[in-house]
């Protein structure tokens, strides 16, 4: 069994144990109290004039264990939007990320950047529950899902009115991924199956992704020489964690990847 086979396999139990049609009316309503801010345009917007950054809410992850023992989500979630994150990720998993939809609900009342809730989504149930605790955006893991759930699962966050990341880590769930049409791709350079990370695989993937998509470069960037080459390699936007919530000042620390940037930019 793959790390992701394990993480999937938590996910489904999880979630059998909290869904319920009382709880699906509940979140239903919810939901409509939340507009959904654009992610994908904020990000468009953003890669104008600056490296367009995804700053990341994680508090562990099963590769590294705890990063961030103080875990403030509100403090954290305005200290990167001082520091020039053009949306948020936040962490719902809880068995292997200790995060939580109550982390993803904080993090976006406390800030006006889009939020995008982080996690192994398998069923429609998660998508009204990500609207609900107001997410602006989801994953879809292209490793995690069949051709069929990936197109049912796009379709249900497209009636929420949330924007789709799609994620993926090598031509062939690339090729997956074009199929589907999305409007924004992930390449993870962390291989959920294995954990091990290969930025030089994720490089090479970029000339791949459509021109007119948000190409987003995710896992192991922590230096401004990192944003450059992915940046060189055809990415337009950057999902950054554990380096920035390793640092006191997670949003300072932001600002000062970012400087070197907006200053080759004048
Ligand atoms: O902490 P890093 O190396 O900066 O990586 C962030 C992000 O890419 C990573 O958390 C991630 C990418 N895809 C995921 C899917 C599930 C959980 C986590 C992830």
């Amino acid at each position: 069994m793959t790390h992701l086979d394990r993480i999937l396999v938590q996910t489904r139990i999880a979630l059998s144990q909290r869904r319920s049609p009382d709880r699906l009316r509940e979140l239903e309503r919810m939901a409509a109290d939340h507009t959904p801010r654009g992610f994908a345009a904020a990000l468009r917007t953003a890669a104008k004039t600056r490296p367009a950054v995804i700053a990341e809410l994680k508090k562990a992850s099963p590769s590294k264990g705890l990063i961030r023992p103080e875990f403030d989500p509100a403090w954290l979630a305005q200290s990167l939007e001082r520091g020039g994150a053009a949306c948020l990720s936040v962490l719902t998993d809880e068995p292997f990320f200790q995060g939580s939809l109550r982390n993803l609900e904080i993090a976006s009342q406390s800030v006006k950047l889009p939020c995008l809730r982080k996690d192994f989504i398998v069923d429609e149930f998660q998508i009204v529950e990500a609207r609900a605790h107001r997410a602006d955006a989801i994953l879809l893991i292209v490793a995690a899902l069949t051709d069929a759930e990936l197109k049912t699962l796009r379709a249900a966050a497209k009636a929420a009115e949330l924007d789709v990341l799609c994620e993926v880590h090598d031509r062939e769930e690339l090729a997956r991924a074009l199929d589907l049409g999305c409007e924004m791709f992930g390449v993870n350079s962390r291989n959920l199956r294995t954990f091990e990370v290969n930025t030089a695989e994720a490089e090479k993937l970029a000339e791949l992704l459509p021109a007119d998509a948000v190409r987003v470069a995710e896992s192991g960037i922590g230096s401004a020489a990192d944003i450059q080459r992915m940046t060189a390699a055809g990415y337009n936007a950057f999902l950054i964690g554990e380096s920035l919530m390793r640092k006191d000042d997670p949003g300072d620390a932001l600002a000062a990847l970012l400087k070197p940037q907006l200053v080759a930019a004048e």
